[in-house]
């Protein structure tokens, strides 16, 4: 497993190392694309009592598979995403979020996400991204 280089965003809220609120994710990737990031989850990302907020889940989850396309070369947006809740996911315990790229047709990419603690699947996820142009990703960074 190698640091994915994903030249995102700096304030990006997944992975953005200068914003200080987010959730600062790093993440890995393997030879064959599969994503993998190892974290805590911070109290102030509560949801039920100990537990981390669904949103957050689905950040997680969409973060990861984005870095999933990153990793064939591809900047593209969740166009649609499915979450499946499993189990809660516990704060301040170290889950591992997995993610690979399963196909691409034309502009659209197809991902799985996993989050898991002890080998155990809390939450899943798929989502449909279409593949943009920088210059379409970009195109409000100077307001
Ligand atoms: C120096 C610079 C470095 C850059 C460094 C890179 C940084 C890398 C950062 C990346 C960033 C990621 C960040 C995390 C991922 C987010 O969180 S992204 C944020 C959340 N997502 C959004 O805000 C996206 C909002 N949606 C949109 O802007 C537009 O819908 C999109 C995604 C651009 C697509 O619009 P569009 O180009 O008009 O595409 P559209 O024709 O509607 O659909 C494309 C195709 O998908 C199909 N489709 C649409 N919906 C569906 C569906 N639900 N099921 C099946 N098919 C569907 C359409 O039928 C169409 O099919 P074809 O006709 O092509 O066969």
């Amino acid at each position: 497993m190698r640091p994915l280089a994903h030249g995102a965003a700096h304030h990006c809220f997944g992975c953005g190392k200068a914003n200080r609120s987010g959730l600062r994710l790093n993440f890995l990737v393997s030879d064959e694309g599969l994503i993998v990031c190892r974290t805590k989850i911070p109290a102030r990302f509560e949801g039920p009592p100990g537990y981390v907020h669904g949103g957050v889940i689905a950040t997680l989850l969409d973060e990861a598979m984005s870095k999933a396309n990153r990793a064939c070369n591809v900047i593209a947006m969740t166009r649609h995403l499915e979450v499946d809740y499993r189990r809660p996911v516990p704060l301040r315990s170290t889950i591992e979020i997995t993610a690979r790229h399963l196909k691409a047709e034309g502009r659209k990419h197809f991902c799985e996400a996993e989050i898991r603690l002890h080998g155990e699947t809390l939450a899943s996820g798929k989502a449909l991204f279409i593949a943009v142009t920088k210059q379409f990703l970009l195109s409000r960074t100077k307001d």
